[in-house]
């Protein structure tokens, strides 16, 4: 099971990321509170030199650091071990008398050689920390740094990095010239790059360290992005209680294609597993009996005509739409998709009924103006949306521009909100690459905008539970076991 469940302590103030920009204004402020860039510092480098000793015994280590104040970090770090008794040699990048600040009264403070950085420093290391380059990164990496990091990675020797793998772009998690690291200690709170992919596969496990950064800093920096986690939606997840009826716990409709019927059928059942009262699926009458033989609990309901599908939208039963399973990517689709958003009831756009605004992509945006969650695929998304940018930064704009929440999917899942609230997601499992998932996905967060749940805490809490039903089942996932797996994973949650 996902281990952040039982994290249960887990404040959605601690589920917070900072860019790298509002850490150094938390590092400002914290100043300003009293607490010094020379302590900060030196809790940083003590806390990743605790870390190690936690993880292994010690041996011979090499801490290669960089021009800046990561570079400060690894001079502690190097300091704090050797007076602990290991064997530190420390190799860097230019001249220590470069170094400015703190930075350079902690490096004062090392008494041994300090080398200069080549592949040829490695020899004999047991154990390198990576104190290169941090928050500063601001060039794809060259020379000795590329290449010393280069031959580190060509090895066995576990790497720890320090805030970030040098190399990695914190605030979008693009690598110009990262390895990876077995650990990576990053200070106060996260930042988005130790998420957003390549980033999160190359810092290996992330610590988030202490370092005396004032709790009011949060308040203050006011961060818009999260990391996806119970915390952040739980109070708000529908919850039956013993005066609830089926009808009092929403209605969920679904649009069902012709001649592929199985998606809007897996939508179907994550809608109902994830708490719907009623799910229906509209299907046209051709196809009728294909959906009703295997289909128990979730209704279904044939449409002749457009016209017909148009009046059963205009009833006043059903409390949330989707359509996009398995609809097709033609005109009727964007007909139907249209005539859905035009009631202003929660509706959710996912698969072919995105494409099908891809020759006319402001008729998306002119026609959302209730709560709505798109849920595309990079290849979906880049048919409707501007492509550019990290997918932090695209998934937003692309939720300002259509006044929609965005679920950008991936491994990396961004939910957005059209108010720049931005929630990413890691606990998705490998084995959710396979045909249909998306399909349950978007069940699920239909599911949970039925019951009267925002679009912003559907789609967050969509994305958590699939995550979490797919971890729960381990290899050999189809895309049809997720929705039997949610009830324990309800179970989990509210216990
Ligand atoms: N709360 C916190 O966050 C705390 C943060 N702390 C630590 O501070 C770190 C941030 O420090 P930082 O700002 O000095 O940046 P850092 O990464 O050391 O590098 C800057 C230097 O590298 C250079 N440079 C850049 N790219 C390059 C390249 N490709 N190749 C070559 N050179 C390159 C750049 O040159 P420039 O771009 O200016 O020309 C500049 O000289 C942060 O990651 C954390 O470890 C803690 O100490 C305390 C609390
Ligand atoms: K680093």
């Amino acid at each position: 099971m996902n281990m952040l469940i039982s994290e249960s302590v887990l404040t959605n103030r601690q589920c917070a990321l900072l860019t790298v920009g509002q850490m150094a204004e938390a590092d400002r402020r914290s100043v300003a509170a009293g607490v010094s860039s020379f302590e900060l510092m030196a809790n940083a480098g003590a806390a990743v030199a605790h870390e190690i000793e936690c993880h292994w015994t010690p041996r011979p280590v090499l801490v290669l650091c960089g021009p800046g104040n990561n570079g400060g970090d690894g001079f502690v770090t190097a300091h704090v071990l050797a007076e602990a008794g290991w064997p530190v040699r420390v190799a860097m990048l230019g001249s220590r008398f470069s170094l400015k600040d703190e930075a350079r009264q902690h490096a004062q403070r090392w008494v041994g050689e300090v080398e200069a950085l080549s592949p040829e420093v490695l020899e004999g290391a047991e154990l390198i920390v990576d104190a290169l380059f941090g928050a500063g990164l601001s060039r794809p990496l060259q020379d000795q740094a590329l290449e010393t990091l280069a031959a580190a990675s060509h090895g066995t020797v576990p790497i720890v990095a320090i805030d970030t793998p040098s190399g990695v772009m914190g605030d979008s998690g693009e690598s110009l010239g990262a390895v990876p690291a077995v650990l990576t200690v990053t200070f106060f709170r996260k930042k988005p790059g130790h998420l957003l992919l390549p980033g999160r596969d190359l810092c290996g496990e992330v610590i988030v360290a202490d370092i005396g950064t004032p709790k009011a800093v949060l308040d203050a920096i006011a961060p818009q992005t999260y990391e996806n986690h119970p915390a952040l939606w739980l109070a708000n997840l529908p919850r039956a209680t013993s005066d609830t009826d089926k009808h009092s716990r929403g209605h969920a409709l679904i649009f069902g294609g012709y001649p592929m019927t199985g998606a809007a059928r897996m939508a179907a059942r994550g809608a109902a597993r994830a708490g719907s009262g009623l799910t229906t699926i509209a299907v046209p009458e051709i196809a009728f009996p294909i959906y009703a033989t295997v289909l128990d609990s979730i209704m279904v309901r044939p449409w002749l005509t457009p016209e017909d599908f148009g009046h059963l939208l205009n009833g006043s039963r059903f409390s949330a739409w989707l359509i996009g399973p398995g609809a097709g990517v033609d005109k009727e689709t964007f007909g139907h998709a249209l005539a859905m958003l035009a009631t202003g009831r929660p509706t959710i756009i996912d698969a072919d009924a995105i494409t099908a605004f891809q020759d006319e992509p402001g008729a998306l945006d002119r026609a959302i103006h209730g709560p709505c969650v798109l849920t595309p695929h990079e290849s979906e998304f880049r048919r409707v949306f501007d492509p550019f940018g990290d997918k932090l930064t695209r998934t937003r704009a692309a939720a300002r521009r259509c006044g929609a929440v965005v679920v950008l999917k991936g491994s990396d899942t961004v939910i957005a909100a059209p108010d720049g609230r931005a929630i990413i997601n890691a606990n998705a499992p490998p084995t959710l690459a396979t045909a249909g998932t998306g399909d349950v996905l978007s069940g699920i967060i239909l599911g949970l905008l039925a019951q009267g749940m925002s679009a912003f805490d559907s789609a967050a809490a969509g994305v958590w539970l699939h995550g979490a039903a797919a971890a729960e089942f381990g290899p050999g996932l189809l895309a049809e076991d997720l929705p039997d797996l949610l009830p324990a994973v309800f179970r989990r949650l509210y216990s």
